[in-house]
């Protein structure tokens, strides 16, 4: 008999194609010792219309998933990590890290303008700090509109949409739901990290599993499977930052890991900006990886944050608290 396993997944459009691409690379790498089904799971963050902020940041899209996770009504669930907050929660493992997408960030603006050639004064909608501190780090000028919606509402949001209000000149969205979306005809200008930094494990999914899944278990050896080890080793570092900053998705904070020399050492880039825009504090950091990569992984976030913190990154990040 195949192992029968229940996948949990948000019902927005973009979870539901994120949930697909893990169903069927599950499916392929059980052969035939696996069969899935996919189950939604409503989340407050689906539910409630509130700035992101008020509902206490994007943790009110995983919490709903963890809970089906742990009382049984699913045995996988599939989460954006960035909306992932720090720290491992009790009884769930991370059991996969797929490959990740290309995790910039991406100016949607009317009339294929780029972030120079917006007008004075030009309004551009994104809920997140860290993106709206980076815009206004560029163009002082600009006006930031929160805003807050799926994917579709938000693009529908610009001038020129055939499909909603057209109330603003831009809004900025993650490169890689778009592209997961087949939207990527609505980019005009992706960003570079030295412009826009992305937030820490955008672009990547998170498998969630519980931690008791026995290890000869068919769900367990294809989660091995499908795990990309240099992926794991980026979002370990860039969520051990976050987590010593003691940030969540809501803090203007951009980081950007990857693995370089070969695969044998690990570079993390970090920016933290004050969320008007008037500061910026970039360091970065390499290590060498020795046998137990992820550990090497976890202490290079944190010492990145503590060269950040004795930088004064904790004063920007006061002045952000206090606005
Ligand atoms: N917070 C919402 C969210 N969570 C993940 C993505 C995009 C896909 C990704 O980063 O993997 C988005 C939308 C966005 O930021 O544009």
């Amino acid at each position: 008999m195949p192992q029968h396993v229940l996948v949990g997944t948000r019902a927005s459009a973009l979870a539901l194609t994120q949930t697909g691409h893990v169903v069927d690379a599950l499916a392929a790498l059980g052969r035939g010792d696996l069969t899935l089904e996919t189950v939604r799971v409503r989340t407050d963050g689906d539910r409630l219309t509130g700035s992101l902020q008020s509902l206490g940041g994007t943790g009110v899209f995983v919490a709903a998933l963890r809970d089906a996770l742990l009382d049984g009504r699913c045995d996988v669930a599939v989460h954006s990590l960035k909306d992932l907050p720090t720290g491992d929660p009790d009884g769930l493992v991370l059991g996969a890290v797929p490959p990740r997408e290309d995790p910039s960030d991406a100016l949607c603006a009317r009339d294929g303008l780029t972030l120079d050639r917006l007008p004075t004064g030009a309004r551009v909608g994104t809920g997140s700090p860290r993106r709206a501190a980076q815009l206004l780090a560029v163009r002082p000028d600009l006006t930031v509109v929160d805003i807050r919606g799926n994917v579709d509402t938000r693009l529908g949001r610009v001038a020129g949409s055939a499909t909603g209000p057209g109330d603003l000149d831009a809004v900025v969205l993650a490169r890689a739901g778009l592209a997961r979306l087949g939207r990527l005809e609505a980019v005009t200008q992706e960003f570079t990290p030295d412009v826009m930094a992305p937030a820490p494990g955008q672009g990547a999914l998170a498998v969630e599993v519980r931690s008791d899944l026995p290890a000869d278990a068919p769900l367990a050896r294809a989660l091995r499977l499908l795990d990309h080890r240099p992926t794991r080793l980026a979002v370990v570092a860039e969520r051990a930052l976050l987590g010593r900053l003691e940030a969540g998705c809501a803090a203007p904070i951009g980081a950007d890991a990857h693995l370089a020399g070969d695969g044998r050492t690990l570079r993390l880039d970090a920016v933290i900006v004050r969320p008007d825009g008037g500061a910026i504090l970039r360091r970065g950091r390499t290590i060498a990886l020795g046998a137990d990569g992820v550990a090497d992984a976890h202490r290079l976030g944190t010492e990145l944050a503590e060269i950040l913190l004795d930088a004064g990154a904790a004063d920007l990040a006061f002045l952000g608290a206090a606005r």
